[in-house]
C-alpha cells in the first residue's frame, strides 16, 4: 500500500454474522474507485456501520474479501492497517485530557515521526479543516464547539495522509446550520486532498450532497442501487429505493444538475440587469435566484458574461433531459 496516494477498496462476497448468530451483512461485493467518495445510505440496522468496521478491521468478516489497493486486508495486520485508514464517527472520540495538537498528532506519533514534522504536519491540518493552530491549537476538546471538535476529528484521522477514510454519520450531532457549513468544508477540503472515502449516512440529503457514488443499502447489506447521485434520484432501480430516497426526489435533483452554459435562449433587451447565475452551479440556484428575482427569467454567466436565460419551463427541460443522459 502506497501512503501517499488514495487506494480503491473493494468487498468480495463480504458477510457478517455476530456471535448472537445476527446476519449483518448477507453477501456484499463493492468497489469503491481510488479518490471517490461514496456514500452507504440505508435503513437503520441495515449494517453500515459493520461495513466499515470491516474495511479498517474493528469487526472481522465471517467470509469474503476486502482488497485495498490490491492487498487482501484480511490478511494484513490489524494495528498497521488502522493506521493507514482514518477513521471519523459521530462523537469524535477526542482524548479529553490532551489538548487538540496532541489530539491530531495521534497516529504520526505512533508512527515515530520527528517532532518538527510532527508540529508542522498539525498546524497544517487544523489550518485546512478551519481552524487557527495558535488559537485552537493549545486547546482541550470541552472547549471547542461541537463543530469545531468534529472538524478536530477529520483532521485527525487526515494526520498521517492515510490512503483511506472511514467516515460514520460524522456530521449527525451537531445542528443543520453547522453541519451545512462542515459539509461546505468537507467537499473544499475532499476537492484538495482527493481521498478514497467510505461515508455513512442515513440522511438523503447529505448522501446526494458529498457522494461521488451512492449505495443504497437495505437489510442485512443488500445493494439495492449502486450509481452517482443524480441518477439515484432520476431512475431508482426499484420500490426501495424509490421509497428510500423520497417522494420528494425530483426536488432534490434540482441540487445535483448543473446549469448548462450552452442552449439557453437569447438575452432579452433588459438582459444585463436582473439576476444571474454561474453556468455549473445548481439548478437548485437558478430556482432560487428566479423565485427571488421577479423577473420571470434568470441570466446564465460563463466567463464573466451573460450567455441568456433559462425560463422556469427551461428549468424543467435541463431536469427531464439530465434524467436520461446524465453520468
Ligand atoms: N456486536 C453485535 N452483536 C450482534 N449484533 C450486532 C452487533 N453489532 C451490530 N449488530 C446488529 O447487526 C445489524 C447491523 O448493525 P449496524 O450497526 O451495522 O447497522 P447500521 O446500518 O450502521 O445501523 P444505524 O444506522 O442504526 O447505525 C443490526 O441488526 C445490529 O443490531
Amino acid at each position: 500500500m502506497n501512503a501517499t496516494v488514495a487506494a480503491s477498496i473493494r468487498l468480495e462476497s463480504v458477510r457478517k454474522q455476530y456471535d448472537d448468530g445476527t446476519v449483518a451483512v448477507r453477501e456484499l461485493t463493492l468497489d469503491v474507485p481510488a479518490g471517490e467518495l461514496v456514500v452507504l445510505i440505508g435503513p437503520s440496522g441495515c449494517g453500515k456501520s459493520t461495513i466499515l468496521r470491516m474495511i479498517n478491521r474493528l469487526i472481522e468478516p465471517t467470509a469474503g474479501r476486502i482488497v485495498v489497493d490490491g492487498e487482501d486486508v484480511t490478511r494484513a495486520d490489524p494495528v498497521a492497517l488502522r493506521r493507514r485508514v482514518g477513521y471519523v464517527i459521530q462523537h469524535v472520540g477526542l482524548f479529553p485530557h490532551q489538548t487538540i495538537r496532541a489530539n491530531v498528532a495521534t497516529v504520526p506519533k505512533l508512527l515515530g515521526w520527528p517532532r518538527d514534522r510532527i508540529r508542522s504536519r498539525v498546524d497544517e491540518l487544523l489550518d485546512l479543516v478551519g481552524l487557527d493552530p495558535a488559537r485552537h491549537g493549545g486547546r482541550y476538546p470541552h472547549e471547542l464547539s461541537g463543530g469545531q471538535r468534529q472538524r478536530v476529528g477529520v483532521a485527525r484521522a487526515l494526520a498521517a495522509d492515510p490512503v483511506v477514510l472511514l467516515m460514520d454519520e460524522p456530521f449527525s450531532a451537531v445542528d443543520p446550520i453547522v453541519r451545512g457549513r462542515l459539509q461546505e468544508e468537507f467537499l473544499r477540503l475532499q476537492a484538495s486532498v482527493r481521498k478514497t472515502i467510505v461515508f455513512v449516512t442515513h440522511d438523503v440529503d447529505e448522501a446526494v450532497r458529498l457522494g461521488d457514488r451512492i449505495a443504497v443499502l437495505s437489510e442485512a447489506g443488500k445493494l439495492e442501487q449502486y450509481d452517482v447521485p443524480a441518477r439515484v434520484l432520476a431512475a431508482p432501480a426499484n420500490d426501495f429505493v424509490a421509497d428510500f430516497v423520497g417522494a420528494d426526489r425530483g426536488i432534490k435533483r434540482l441540487a445535483v444538475t448543473p446549469i448548462p452554459a450552452e442552449g439557453l435562449r437569447p438575452l432579452p433587451a433588459d438582459g444585463d440587469q436582473g439576476p444571474a447565475v454561474n453556468a455549473g452551479a445548481t439548478l437548485r440556484d437558478a430556482l432560487a435566484a428566479l423565485l427571488e428575482g421577479g423577473t420571470g427569467w434568470v441570466a446564465v454567466v460563463a466567463d464573466g458574461q451573460r450567455r441568456g436565460i433559462l425560463t422556469p419551463a427551461d428549468v424543467y427541460a435541463v431536469l427531464r433531459d439530465a434524467a436520461t443522459v446524465k453520468e
